[in-house]
């Protein structure tokens, strides 16, 4: 009988690990990349193209959902797994980034943070407990904590008092949420900004809590790739070694194999979905950019090496025409391709550690898509 929580690691080949952790809707075979479904939604694709993908778990976010259609809707209509017809695991975000990064008007206290709705500039108060309640309401399997995310180039003092503040909500979170009731599993998220003493204290001060796995936050928000890589090279082998690490928001293919090669188990990025959007695919042979005129004629499958529904149904030639025809086919056909490339590039890495090939996986990636893939 499979217990929420439990991380099994079988393989490990240098920091990378190769693990399975059990959820109330299933197992996640790690290294994973999860999509992210904003809104309850991957954009664009449904749970059959995402299940055909290769997906094993994906994301959604207790603020927008929270704000639209409202959590209590969701628990009325059974949760998120069944509003939205996917039976498979779902880790939702604990809003406080959203808070930060898209509501203009904010006020944070030691009480929670005060801000605007988007849609309608409505006041909203999420507290430590009400982010939980939220995600209790959502039933999502993976819980996050509410922590502050301070931006890029915060000052030292600041990031420092944040982190002291982060911890206290973390606890709070916990007081609320039994471990393991439900099923649900909780994460804690390490912040301390670009300073490596600071990052320590913040994991040092959560390793006093139980959390299921622990999650580095605080990143990709608009610093250098060198500045990233520093962190998480810093901070991902330092992180407890029996539980799962997730890495959030991040990132490109590079960063993601940068993140596994530091000991991270667990990805989320929009990239996949969002670059679709605006005709950016991802290839076994780099970046393709399908608006481009060399591709009107162009009869060959996007990426000769994926075996998306995607890519063995139709040319380059096809959907280039869909992008530049602004015809929504084109958002399915690009999301669903560069989804699959993202999952088949976990995939991959779960492979190559099993076989201790994974210096050789990053090396061969670094030679298509150079040292981050931006
Ligand atoms: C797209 N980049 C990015 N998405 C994030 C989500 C987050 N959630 C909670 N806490 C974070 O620090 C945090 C950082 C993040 N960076
Ligand atoms: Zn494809």
């Amino acid at each position: 009988m499979p217990v929420p929580g439990r991380f099994t690691i079988h393989a490990r080949d240098g920091k990378a690990r190769r693990a399975t952790l059990h959820t109330a809707h299933g197992e996640i075979q790690t290294p994973v990349f999860m999509p992210v479904g904003t809104q309850g939604s991957v954009k664009a694709v449904g749970p059959d193209d995402l299940l055909q993908a290769g997906s094993q778990i994906i994301l959604g976010n207790t603020y927008h959902l929270y704000l639209r259609p409202g959590d209590e809707l969701v628990a009325r209509r059974g949760g998120l797994h069944r509003f939205m017809s996917w039976d498979k695991p779902i880790l939702t975000d604990s809003g406080g980034f959203q808070v930060f990064s898209l509501s203009t008007i904010r006020k944070i206290s030691e009480k929670g943070v005060e801000f605007r709705s988007y849609l309608d500039g409505s006041k909203h108060f999420f507290s430590p407990e009400k982010a939980i309640s939220i995600q209790q309401n959502l039933g999502s399997d993976i819980m996050m904590v509410l922590d502050e995310c301070v931006g890029y180039g915060a000052d030292r003092e600041y990031t420092a008092r944040s982190l002291e503040r982060t911890t206290r909500w973390a606890r709070r979170c916990r007081e609320v949420h039994t471990p393991g009731a439900d099923g649900q599993l909780m994460f804690g998220i390490i912040q301390g900004g670009f300073h490596e003493d600071l990052r320590e204290e913040s994991l040092g001060q959560l390793l006093e809590i139980p959390f299921e796995g622990y999650a580095i936050g605080g990143l990709s928000v608009g610093e250098s790739t060198e500045d990233m890589y520093r962190i998480l090279n810093h901070i991902g082998p330092r992180m407890p070694e029996e539980k799962p690490r997730y890495l959030m928001g991040v990132g490109t293919p590079m960063d993601i194999l940068e993140g596994i090669e530091s000991g991270v188990d667990m990805f989320d990025c929009v990239l996949p979905t969002r670059n679709a959007r605006n005709g950016t695919l991802f290839t076994s042979q780099g970046k393709v950019n399908i608006k481009r005129a060399e591709f009107r004629e162009d009869d060959g499958p996007l990426d000769p090496n994926c075996q998306c529904y995607t890519c063995r149904n139709f040319s380059r030639a096809y959907l280039r025409h869909l992008y530049t025809a602004r015809e929504i086919l084109s958002y399915r056909l690009n999301s669903l391709h560069n989804i699959a490339f993202f999952l088949e590039l976990a995939r991959q890495a779960r492979e190559a550690i099993e076989g201790g090939r994974f210096a050789e996986l990053k090396a061969h990636y670094q030679g298509i898509y150079g040292t981050d893939g931006r």
